[in-house]
């Protein structure tokens, strides 16, 4: 794409407005900018359309949401099935979210498709439970997830409430690039969308039917309204969207023992009281630790701006908050979860991703649960739920280490809601044995190995930091390593060229030798290289140990210095 040129048609359009035309004039000097924000289209990634607020083409603004709501449009209409077809659109906290819900809503209309919104933010599981309950066609949430607050995006669903796989999300970004200019992107006022009655608001009723549906899932309701004497659970929303319906589903189960952080539990688009919003960071739970040190709270739980992952710190014997990985809440989930059942379905299976821990499948295992892992994005998870829908299998649990789960199928991605409320039920549950998670976990890890893994996370941002991320891919897939940090590939999967039975994707695994992997993938939400390891043996100490180590080597072989 010629940048430049694509600079001077946003400077010169009529359809821009005074303010962005002001933001772009500032910047006329500045190629290398102008070149970030115009090389090319923003693109859909593992959580559809993510970037940083601002005037371009690569940038989050309402041209390139009108731009994608057309196109989306049109792919809606081709192979809508409805006589009246209907698309709901949620939004965050973040700057702008409402604005860009709106804008989305009304090209909808103008293209005659009925756009539910709302008056206030939702969380991502209610929108996608809200497509399925209205039988709309389509979805949209305007989040940025965990990123930071400079960052919008644009999630979409489909009419199953599960985000576009690849192949549908193809179809959308060939009709998005069809949208030549700004003219070719149809518009209705306000006003005008309303009288018609294709601009609505989503009934009250349909989260109702969502805190019922959340509520009927947990497995001993009295333990909430019987909570074990003295038990205190902290949780933030970090200023996100968690708040309402985290608090109404408690509520209802008359639970009492919820301290929330207060001062998080107040939108903010700009999260002012934390470092960044994402529950993978312990930087994250710095005011819920305060609060749980202060209550003497068992655990803290703090979910993310859309609310669709959900991470828990728990109280250790010293007093200390130790944060779990989603490995080991997944897990310990999935553990809970076959505790209680009386029988399991016919044909159970549990549903994983390339780059979750083994520790949650073998659980599921001993317990004959099938494993079926899919790509990383809980789309791949929703679509597994939809296929089973023909009672070839009966879907129990998923989740992905990076702190998603979903329990029943009601929603169709990753929910913090449900999520969080039988993370509670657990805590009660071991609390009322005189257990701790940690001891439960440890319990576990005595019976299946001691799992260790961790995350690498390289932060490569701009033009050139994807030109450094494929270097390193590159080197993973031609580069290959007879054995890391001493220990043997016994199998090395370049999911980009092997025949996995899984969609194409740039994620290269290393299985060695002992149960240890490590696998390198770009992210698709965030300028950065993910690499993760997993290790299982005999002592936490040495499956530690053997992660680090490989962590290390292939760092140091993989990646140049920057
Ligand atoms: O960011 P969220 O909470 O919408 O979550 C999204 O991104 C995560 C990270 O993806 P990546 O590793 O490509 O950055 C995925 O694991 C998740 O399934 C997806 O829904
Ligand atoms: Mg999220």
């Amino acid at each position: 794409m010629d940048f430049q040129k694509n600079y001077q048609s946003w400077l010169e359009s009529a359809y821009v407005d005074a303010q962005t035309r002001e933001e772009l004039q500032a910047i006329a000097d500045d190629k290398k900018e102008i070149e970030e924000r115009f090389y090319k289209d923003l693109e859909f990634g593992t959580g559809g359309m993510r970037g940083i607020i601002g005037a371009g083409t690569n940038r989050m603004n309402r041209y390139v949401i009108r731009k994608a709501s057309q196109g989306f449009a049109r792919y809606i209409l081709e192979r809508n099935a409805r006589t009246e077809p209907a698309i709901v659109i949620a939004y965050d906290t973040r700057r702008f979210s409402k604005v860009f819900a709106l804008e989305a809503a009304l090209v909808m209309a103008a293209n005659g498709i009925k756009a539910y919104t709302y008056e206030g933010v939702r969380t991502t599981p209610e929108l996608s439970f809200a497509v399925r309950h209205l039988n709309a066609s389509a979805g949209i949430v305007i989040t940025a997830s965990h990123n930071p607050p400079e960052y919008n995006g644009y999630k979409v669903y489909g009419e199953d409430g599960c985000q576009l796989v690849p192949e549908e999300a193809d179809k959308v970004i060939e009709a998005v690039v069809a949208v030549k200019s700004f003219e070719d992107v149809s518009y209705m006022e306000q006003a005008e969308a309303e009288a018609k009655g294709l601009l609505q608001i989503v009934p009250e009723a349909v989260d109702e039917a969502y805190i019922k549906g959340v509520i009927a899932k947990t497995c001993t309701p009295s333990l909430f309204s019987n909570a074990p004497e003295g038990f205190k659970v902290v949780f933030t929303p970090l200023h996100g969207t968690g708040g309402r319906p985290v608090v109404n589903a408690l509520n209802a189960l008359d639970f009492k023992g919820l301290i929330p952080v207060q001062e998080q539990m107040v939108e903010d688009s700009e999260f002012t009281t934390i470092k960044l919003p994402n529950p993978e960071e312990m930087i994250a739970y710095e005011r819920a630790v305060a609060y749980a040190e202060q209550y003497g709270a068992t655990a803290a739980i703090a979910t993310d701006p859309d609310c669709d992952r959900v991470g828990v710190v728990v109280r250790d014997d010293m007093g200390q908050y130790i944060k779990l990985t989603g490995n080991q809440t997944g897990g310990l989930l999935l553990d809970y979860m076959i505790s209680q059942l009386r029988e399991l379905p016919k044909n159970p299976v549990i549903l994983d991703t390339i780059v979750t821990s083994d520790f949650g499948a073998a659980i599921a295992k001993k317990h004959g649960i099938e494993v079926v892992s899919t790509l990383t994005g809980f789309k791949f998870i929703g679509e597994k739920i939809r296929q089973y829908e023909d009672g070839s299998k009966s879907f129990l649990f998923g989740y992905e280490e990076s702190y998603g789960y979903l329990i029943g199928t009601d929603v169709r991605d990753k929910d913090a809601v449900i999520s969080t409320v039988w993370i509670i039920e657990m805590l009660m549950y071991y609390y009322a044995r005189k257990q701790s998670l940690l001891d439960r976990l440890d319990a576990l890890y005595r019976e299946y190995g001691y799992h260790y893994e961790s995350l690498v996370n390289l932060k490569r941002e701009g033009k050139d930091g994807m030109a450094q991320i494929a270097e390193i891919m590159s080197n993973a897939r031609n580069d290959r390593m007879e054995s890391v940090a001493g220990l043997k590939a016994v199998k090395i999967t370049d999911f980009e060229n092997d025949d996995t039975g899984l969609p194409k994707s740039d994620v290269v695994k290393y299985e060695l030798e002992g149960g240890t992997w490590f696998a390198i993938r770009p992210s698709g939400t965030e300028p950065k290289l993910k690499i993760y390891v997993s290790s299982v043996a005999a002592s936490n100490q040495e499956a530690q140990t053997r992660a680090d180590a490989v962590a290390k080597e292939v760092q140091e072989r993989l990646v140049p210095a920057v």
